[in-house]
């Protein structure tokens, strides 16, 4: 039997599969153009000609597709995702070719051109402009895994702003580089069109030249302004939560904007369905397009990340003050970017070449913040277990019955939520498992937690536990 031809029928068997998997416009979506590309017995690539493609079907479909492909071909075989290069207009055009985006595209095609031919241009713009930050480019982002996916969608969006992806919904936790991305975002559309109107702007910002439009009697002002940009970015939307007549002027200047193909790009430090007193229709909205989140840096873009900072700040350090800074400030890019500014200015006032005992002294107070505030998945499975009086071995086991596999969910779940850990390596802590069981395992811990009590309790209870013994 030719392997060829045994690949090409197992990738044809497992397509049909996600087809039956996957409803219809899911499938449209995500599968349809994939092609195989290389067909061997130990292995199976799938090409796609987008780079966000690629990145969101190895993130979320990956193992199902290995899965099935496996489940044929009765071996183990590997599947990889490739991208086939090509021009993100060429991104654009394939998602605009799924219907909702296409409705979109008429709907861009038959208002925006005349709007903005129509539009005046408002003083108010460049004051927003200033406010983008000239660093925060995409040249200077680190891609890392976490954040590898916000990226691709900032690119896209940045090329074929209303078109690719909208509104871009992307949350993380502080000082991470969302507003980086925005600002990178701002940068390549005026790069791309530099007449094009681009409010960057902060929840609390919005809310107060709302709240002071109402009050000055310049209502109609306000709205021409916001309703009348190419592309309006929001920080921290988290921020609109329980401010409700904000929460219904933004609800209109999104209506309009997104109704004529105009891009909306929001960042916030939580998903959507989580922020409170937040309405239905806004969280709704806010998932029509593509919500993707950023995690933190994993140890080797933390290094990237404070090479090309340092780099820009002139600094040179060694690669040991590198490795131990990557090692020991880790919770957010912005505190690395501060310990290498506190370092810089040191480094100006002395002679001699840094060495490692002086950057931790200069920099004692922050490393043990840092210190405290960590606590380890392996803290956590010891906790959980000892709490459910299940053994550690069990918790990290194979077994499935309910009673081991709840309090395994709960360790996932705990562990997700107080560590940045990445999935991968939460997963390989719980006896290798892959990253999708460890999604899974927090979904059903959320959903336990919100129809039985004792079980949000019980969570509740050892968050806190863990968390009083880190500090
Ligand atoms: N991947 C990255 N590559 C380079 N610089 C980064 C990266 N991520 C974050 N930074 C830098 O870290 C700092 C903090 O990032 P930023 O202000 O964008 O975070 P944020 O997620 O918006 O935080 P907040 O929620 O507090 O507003 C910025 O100076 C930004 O340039």
């Amino acid at each position: 039997m030719s392997s060829t031809q045994t690949a090409a029928s197992l990738w044809q068997s497992t397509n049909e599969e996600l087809k039956n998997l996957f409803p219809a416009d899911v499938y449209e979506m995500w599968f349809s153009e994939l092609v195989c590309t290389v067909e061997t017995d130990s292995k199976l690539v799938l090409t796609t000609n987008s780079e966000f493609n690629a990145i969101w079907i190895e993130n979320n479909f990956l193992d199902i597709i290995t899965q099935q492909a496996r489940s044929f071909a009765g071996s183990a075989l590997e599947v990889k995702i490739e991208v086939e290069k090509t021009k993100d207009a060429e991104v654009v055009s394939k998602s605009a070719s799924n219907d909702r985006d296409a409705s979109r595209l008429t709907d861009a095609g038959r208002q925006s051109p005349d709007l903005r031919h129509d539009r005046p241009v408002t003083q108010t713009a460049p004051t927003h402009r200033t406010l983008i930050n000239p660093s925060n480019t995409f040249d200077n982002y680190v891609v890392g895994s976490g954040c590898q996916l916000a990226h691709a969608a900032s690119i896209a969006v940045a090329n074929a702003p209303g078109r690719a992806y909208n509104p871009l919904f992307v949350f993380g936790e502080t000082g991470l580089g969302k507003t980086h991305l925005m600002h990178a975002v701002a940068h390549q559309m005026l790069a791309n069109n530099p007449k094009a109107r681009i409010a960057y702007v902060s929840t609390e910002k919005f809310t107060n030249e709302f709240i002071h439009a109402i009050r000055e009697n310049k209502l109609s002002k306000f709205r021409q302004y916001y309703r009348n940009v190419d592309a309006l970015l929001v920080d921290d939307i988290h921020f609109l939560s329980g401010k409700e007549s904000t929460q219904e002027e933004f609800f209109h200047t999104f209506n309009d904007l997104f109704e004529s193909g105009r891009q909306i790009f929001l960042a916030s430090d939580r998903p959507a369905n989580e922020i409170e007193r937040l309405e239905n229709r806004l969280i709704s909205r806010f998932q029509w397009g593509l919500v993707t989140d950023i995690q933190a840096p994993d140890f080797e873009t933390r290094v990237a990340i404070l090479k090309n900072k340092a780099s820009s700040m002139n600094l040179k350090l060694d690669d040991e003050i590198m490795n131990f800074l990557a090692e020991r400030v880790s919770r957010n890019v912005r505190r690395m970017e501060g310990a290498l500014t506190r370092i810089a200015g040191y480094d100006n006032l002395i002679d001699r070449k840094l060495d490692l005992n002086s950057v931790e002294r200069l920099l004692s107070d922050l490393l043990h913040e840092e210190a405290v505030s960590k606590v380890t998945v392996d803290q956590i499975q010891k906790k959980v277990s000892e709490y459910y009086k299940i053994r550690f071995s069990e918790l990290i086991g194979r077994r499935r019955t309910s009673a081991i596999v709840f309090p395994r969910q709960v360790a996932m779940y705990i562990s997700r939520t107080l560590t940045s850990d990445p999935l991968k390596s939460i997963g390989d802590a719980f006896g290798g498992r892959d990253h999708g069981t460890v999604i899974h395992a927090c979904k059903q811990v959320e959903n336990m937690m919100e129809q039985d009590g004792s079980v949000k309790r019980g969570v509740d209870y050892l968050i806190k536990q863990l968390s009083k013994e880190r500090s």
